[in-house]
């Protein structure tokens, strides 16, 4: 007999994968095959990239200068055109097609189509053309994903009127799993995840977490990693890892306090 509940959608489980820039040159069959083993158990897939090395590269062949201030790079009005068309025109493209090539049907976005990462100034004065996201269209996501299509998001954000702003790709990712209420958030860099005096975390938490931004073992890149992945864990979202292209890495939990916390 068929029941009304067995006969309602079930909306799959949904898991973010941020591929950073470090790791975007090294990344083969063997590492998407992981994409096809999850997709067939089920979950469905969301890609974000960022591409710091690429757009370091263009930068300094077309003479412009940029600096990084916690984690964030420093964006004059020369550099944000060159993080757009590198990030969109080169990266993305790039990625959409090694997944094509490995039998994952891919599509390539950006903020500005369907208005999928709309976005606002995060502070002009400090940091020139980078954003913040004020809105994720999650319809379009979840309407590719319904299909069988990844959606692999390039970190450029658009505003109301049509400026691109620059976004951290660990920003972007963090802010499209919070969206969707996504399972699992994975950020795969080129280290295997938090290194502090020499050792590798297996698990860490936000309490540490900000005690090592403190004392400066965690510095750079790292930090907009470790701070969207405290924001992903607060809203509630289960799994939160910040891994290599083997998938090894530390997965970060809530402190003993938050855990101990009354609801
Ligand atoms: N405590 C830390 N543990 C590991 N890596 C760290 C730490 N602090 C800073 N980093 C730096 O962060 C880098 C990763 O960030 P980033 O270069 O932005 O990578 P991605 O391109 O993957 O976003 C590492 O290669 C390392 O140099
Ligand atoms: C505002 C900001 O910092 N934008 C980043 C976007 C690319 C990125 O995040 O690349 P990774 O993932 O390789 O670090 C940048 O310009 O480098």
């Amino acid at each position: 007999m068929t029941t009304l509940k067995s006969t309602l959608p079930t909306a799959r489980k949904k898991i973010v994968i941020k591929l950073g820039g470090s790791t975007l040159e090294g990344l083969n069959k063997a590492f998407f095959s992981n994409f096809k083993n999850l997709q067939q158990e089920g979950y469905d897939i969301i890609i974000t990239h960022g591409g710091g090395p690429a757009i370091n590269k263009e930068l300094e062949k077309q003479n412009v200068s940029s600096s990084i201030l916690n984690g964030i790079r420093v964006t004059n009005e020369e550099a944000i055109n060159i993080v757009q068309t590198t990030l969109i025109g080169k990266v993305n493209t790039a990625l959409v097609g090694e997944l094509n090539q490995a039998g994952i049907t891919a599509i390539g976005l950006n903020g500005f189509d369907g208005q999928l990462l709309q976005s606002e100034f995060l502070d002009k004065e400090t940091y020139g053309y980078v954003g913040k996201v004020t809105s994720v269209n999650t319809q379009l996501i979840n309407t590719l994903c319904e299909n069988q299509i990844v959606p692999v998001i390039a970190c450029v954000g658009a505003t109301a009127d049509g400026q691109a702003l620059n976004i951290n790709g660990d920003t972007i990712a963090s802010e499209v799993a919070l969206a969707l209420a996504a399972e699992s958030l994975l950020l795969v860099t080129d280290v295997s995840g938090i290194r502090i005096d020499g050792e590798y975390k297996e698990e860490a938490n936000p309490n540490l977490i900000n005690q090592w931004i403190e004392h400066g073992h965690i510095y750079g890149g790292m930090i907009p990693k470790v701070q969207g992945a405290i924001q992903v864990l607060k809203s509630g979202i289960p799994s939160v890892q910040i891994v290599n292209d083997q998938l090894v890495g530390t997965v970060i939990v809530p402190s003993l306090d938050e855990t101990l916390a009354p609801s």
